[in-house]
This record gives C-alpha cells, sequence and structure tokens, in this order.
C-alpha cells in the first residue's frame, strides 16, 4: 500500500470531491464519522471529551466530531484556538453546524486556556496535514499545556505541530498524543522511531478516498499489508520433491554462540526450505546434529569460529551467512573470499555485516543484485553511515541501496526495507515482545529459506520480514510479550504460514 506524502493527500481529497461530484464539506463528515466511529469504540460516552481545534480543516473535522459526539451523548468542551476569522470555509460551516447547546469556547490569548481536570480526554484537531512552519505563539502555549495536563491525547490525523513527510525542525513543540486516528492512509511520519512519543498508537480509518487516484499516483514509499504478501505465497504441487525447494548453506555459529545457527536453522526448515546444510566451527557439530536433525552438518577445521568456505559452495542456491560468526580475522578472510568468489544470493547478517561494515575493500566486493542485509539499526550504522534522524537514515538507506544494488531489511518496529531501485517498504506486523535476542537470527532463516524457494529478493524480503512479525503477533497471543522468545517465534511460524494461505478475511 502507498504511503502518500502531505501535498498528495491533499490532491487525493480534491480528486475525490470532483469525482464523486460532492462538496468538500461532505468529505469531511465522512471523515469526522470515521474518527467518531473509531473514538465510540474506544471510550465511554461518560466520559467527559475536551476538543480542541485550530483554524483549518483539521479543525473543521475537530467540529464535526464534537457534534457527532454530543448526538451520540458524549458531554463534548469545544476550545477554538487562534483567529477564527482566516478559518476555512468547511471549519465555518461546521461551526454552524454545531447544536446551540455545545458552546463553543474561544481561545484567543494565554489566559483562555483552560485547566484540565485530571486524566481528561481531549481530542487535538488543531492541525493536520496541512501543517506549513513549526508551531509558536497561542497555539504552542495550548500544546505545552495539554502535553503537561496528563490528559488522554487523541490526534486527529495528525498529531498537531509534527510535519506529515519530512522533518519537523529541531527544537519544535508537538503534541503527545496516546492515539493517533489517521485518514485512509498512514502518513510517512507515523513509521518513524523518532516520533514515538508524539504518534502514540497509530490507527487507520477508511474515508473513501478515491481508489483510482491512490492507484494512479507515483511514490517511493510503501507499507506491506497482508494483502501485498499474501498473493506472493508459492503453492506446492501434488508431485513435487524437496529438490525443488532449493538447498540453502548456513554459514553461522562461534563458540558460545552456537545458539544463533540452530535458531537461523530451524526458521529456516520451518520456512520451507527443501535441504538445509549448515557450516559451523568444529565444536558446534554435537549441538548442531542433535538440535537441528533435519539440517546436514559440516565442520570447521577451526573449533571456535568459521575460518573457511565448505567445498563446492557453487551447488547451494542460497547462502545465509552472518549469525553467531564473531569477528576473528580468519572469519573476516571467510567472508572477503565469500563475496569475492560466490555466484549465488546471499543473505548477510550480524557479524558478517559488521565484518564488510569495517573494510571498504570488502564494501566495494558486494556482489549487485544478489545480496540482501538484515541489519539492525547499529549494524547499519556501521555499514552506512551515522545520521542525524531517521529522515536521513531513510536518505542514506536509499542511498546505499542505489550504489550497491543491494536489498537492506532495517530492522525495527517497522523494519524498513530498501531496494536497488530507491524504494522503500515499511513493515506493518511485529511487536516489542520481539524485542529479544534471537529474533534477528530467526529472520535470517526465514528469508534464506525463501530465496532457497526461488522467491526473488524483494519478495523475500516483503514476505519473509512480514511473516516473521506475524509469527511474533501470534507468540504475542500465547505467551505475551514479556516472555516471548525467539524459539516461540519459530514455533509460530507454521501458524503464520498457515494463516497467509487462508483467504483474506
Ligand atoms: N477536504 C479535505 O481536504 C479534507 C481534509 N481533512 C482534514 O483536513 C486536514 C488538512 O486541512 P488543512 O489543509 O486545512 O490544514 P490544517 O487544518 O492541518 O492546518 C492548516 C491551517 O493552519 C495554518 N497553519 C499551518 N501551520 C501553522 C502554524 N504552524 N501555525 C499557525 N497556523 C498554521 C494554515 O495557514 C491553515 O490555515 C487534514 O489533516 C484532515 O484532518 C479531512 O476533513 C478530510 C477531508
Ligand atoms: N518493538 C518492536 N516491534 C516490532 N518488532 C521488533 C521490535 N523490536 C525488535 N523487533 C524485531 O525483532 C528483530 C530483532 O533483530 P536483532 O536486533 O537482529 O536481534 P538479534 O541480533 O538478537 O537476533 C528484528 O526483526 C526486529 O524487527
Ligand atoms: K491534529
Amino acid at each position: 500500500m502507498k504511503i502518500l506524502t502531505a501535498a498528495q493527500t491533499r490532491e487525493a481529497d480534491a480528486y475525490t470531491i470532483q469525482e464523486e461530484g460532492i462538496p468538500s464539506v461532505d468529505l469531511m463528515e465522512r471523515a469526522a464519522k470515521a474518527f467518531t466511529g473509531w473514538f465510540e469504540n474506544k471510550f465511554q460516552p461518560s466520559e467527559e471529551v475536551f476538543i480542541f481545534c485550530g483554524p483549518g480543516n483539521n479543525g473543521g473535522d475537530g467540529l464535526a466530531v464534537a457534534r457527532l459526539l454530543h448526538q451520540r451523548h458524549y458531554r463534548v468542551q469545544v476550545y477554538i484556538v487562534g483567529d477564527t476569522a482566516k478559518a476555512s470555509a468547511d471549519f465555518k460551516t461546521n461551526l454552524e453546524r454545531l447544536p446551540e447547546d455545545v458552546k463553543p469556547q474561544e481561545v484567543k490569548e494565554e489566559q483562555d486556556i483552560p485547566e484540565l481536570p485530571l486524566c481528561a480526554c481531549v481530542i487535538d484537531a488543531l492541525f493536520g496535514t496541512g501543517l506549513t512552519r513549526p508551531v509558536t505563539g497561542l497555539y504552542e502555549e495550548v500544546v505545552e499545556q495539554l502535553n503537561n495536563s496528563g490528559a488522554c491525547i487523541i490526534a486527529v490525523d495528525m498529531p498537531s505541530g509534527l510535519y506529515t513527510d519530512s522533518q519537523t525542525p529541531e527544537g519544535s513543540t508537538i503534541i503527545k498524543a496516546d492515539y493517533t486516528v489517521t485518514f485512509q492512509l498512514p502518513k510517512l511520519a507515523l513509521f518513524l522511531p523518532q516520533h514515538e512519543e508524539h504518534v502514540g498508537e497509530w490507527h487507520l480509518v477508511p474515508i473513501g478516498l478515491s481508489e483510482r487516484y491512490i492507484a494512479g499516483v507515483k511514490t517511493d514509499i510503501c507499507y506491506t499489508t497482508r494483502q501485498d504478501v499474501q498473493h506472493l505465497l508459492k503453492h506446492r504441487k501434488k508431485f513435487s520433491h524437496k529438490g525443488l525447494y532449493g538447498h540453502a548453506l548456513l554459514l553461522g555459529g562461534g563458540y558460545g554462540k552456537m545458539g544463533a545457527a540452530v535458531l537461523a536453522a530451524k526458521s529456516c526448515l520451518r520456512s520451507g526450505v527443501g535441504l538445509l546444510t549448515i557450516h559451523a566451527p568444529a565444536a558446534g557439530y554435537t549441538v548442531l546434529q542433535t538440535a537441528v536433525p533435519e539440517a546436514m552438518t559440516l565442520t570447521d577445521p577451526n573449533r571456535r569460529h568459521l575460518s573457511e568456505l565448505p567445498e563446492e559452495t557453487e551447488k547451494f542456491n542460497v547462502i545465509g551467512v552472518g549469525p553467531g560468526i564473531g569477528t576473528a580475522p580468519p572469519t573476516k578472510t571467510a567472508i572477503g573470499q565469500l563475496l569475492a568468489t560466490a555466484t549465488q544470493p546471499l543473505v548477510i547478517d550480524a557479524d558478517a555485516i559488521n565484518i564488510i561494515a569495517g573494510s571498504e575493500r570488502l564494501k566495494e566486493q558486494i556482489p549487485e543484485n544478489r545480496v540482501i542485509f538484515t541489519p539492525h539499526p547499529k549494524e547499519f550504522e556501521r555499514l552506512a553511515g551515522k545520521t542525524a534522524n531517521d529522515y536521513e537514515r531513510l536518505q542514506r538507506l536509499r542511498e546505499f541501496c542505489h550504489t550497491h544494488q543491494c536489498y537492506i531489511t532495517l530492522k525495527g518496529s517497522h523494519t524498513a526495507i530498501g531496494t536497488p531501485n530507491g524504494n522503500i517498504f515499511f513493515n506493518t506486523t511485529g511487536n516489542p515482545g520481539m524485542a529479544t535476542g534471537g529474533t534477528g537470527d530467526v529472520l535470517t532463516g526465514i528469508i534464506t529459506a525463501l530465496v532457497a524457494q526461488q522467491y526473488n529478493l524483494e519478495e523475500a524480503c516483503l514476505l519473509g520480514v512480514y511473516v516473521h512479525g506475524l509469527a511474533g503477533d501470534m507468540a504475542l497471543r500465547t505467551v505475551g510479550a514479556i516472555s516471548m522468545t525467539a524459539t516461540d517465534l519459530i514455533d509460530h511460524l507454521p501458524k503464520a504460514f498457515l494463516c497467509l494461505q487462508q483467504p483474506m478475511p
């Protein structure tokens, strides 16, 4: 699914209004109804609701929401902040439509800002996607007081003060919402970790924007939903045999870190690989043969760490490398050999990333269109350099993928997948229970298995990251976030793949 810029969102609104031949205030009514529907599911009518409206259409939404909530027997208090002389036409219409017993109060100067009761419920409708500059003056004062009030804040469309698709200037005042209920499509700012305290938990509500506009509009930033990945899943033919599902080689494990290889191997097997061979330091032999009997194990001459590549590497159709390998000098040499000689796709994780990151010569040897890197943010920083903020990091992701013609799954709450042609896809599955050692190794195993099965590299990234998070979401329901381990993810992979094989609900 596409992520639109603020300008494209405005175009989508305008296109919809024209296509359907409706006045813009009707679209606003739809947005307000969609918001109210979400709100009613979350908050009881016994709640007193304080609605702060700005001068634009976001404020117009706030006024329409006030009317709808009032009709549904919520007690609403409306505050109009700033100068209504400059208000948008749809704002004015909705102001007129407010029932008489909802008496909006004007906030024209600092003294007009109300004291809120403890634990108040606040709807933030000051600014949405039309914000053009940092919030200052009276608006800034309101935002600060709301943030300090301890209220539960629900932002309409965007937390006020936050830029939709570019870096908000340093030091700007921004609402700290508990929830952001955004219209139709999520905005780029909602995916970025640096905005967590402003965005809170975000939810999408559909408002029927033109499907035709959305299908036609050009964007290089998307987010992946079940709908986007489900159709990628390949089905098995009746007369198929293991030779059709690829033979993967996993280079992993080190003394004290054989578990990383075990996790990657198990998840690879649970993700449909035909055959799996693990090449690991000799000390891992018994561990691997016992823990993963389905995999074949080759041993490195070195007991403690990887020091060379196995023979006949050309017979494998993908090589996954990194989990648990460490950065000992012989391992660095082996990684150099791998980049120089491998002819198949490579899935490169953990210390294999760190080794490449530490050598300009190795970076230059990254084979084009054959590599998927799976770094967490620190590994990405080592590989591609420090950045000042999340927007810069996305730009760096794009540049690195373009320069080296590679794929990167930059892991996080919304893992960002970069592709050689400059696209970025944010994942939408996963949860904080997955923030535990070994879950990254599981992802390496999954993606390696998918590449072995002839998914192209982009498909393997999109599907792999999605199903990894889906397994995490399923594990959340049975073991919860606190107890979740990487093994729980592997245990839930079957359910996650089965879920994707069912028709969409
Ligand atoms: N027909 C439409 O266009 C629809 C718009 N919708 C709502 O409209 C919002 C966008 O509305 P607008 O484009 O009117 O923009 P906003 O309401 O987000 O804010 C823009 C207004 O605030 C002013 N402004 C911008 N930054 C400011 C700042 N830092 N300090 C003071 N004033 C500032 C602008 O000059 C303008 O008057 C969306 O976020 C959404 O909530 C929805 O009702 C859906 C339909
Ligand atoms: N808060 C979170 N929400 C969703 N997914 C998360 C969260 N924290 C971590 N993850 C996922 O867990 C995995 C952690 O990977 P990584 O840091 O490499 O772990 P390890 O190196 O211990 O295996 C990544 O796939 C990441 O996307
Ligand atoms: K808002």
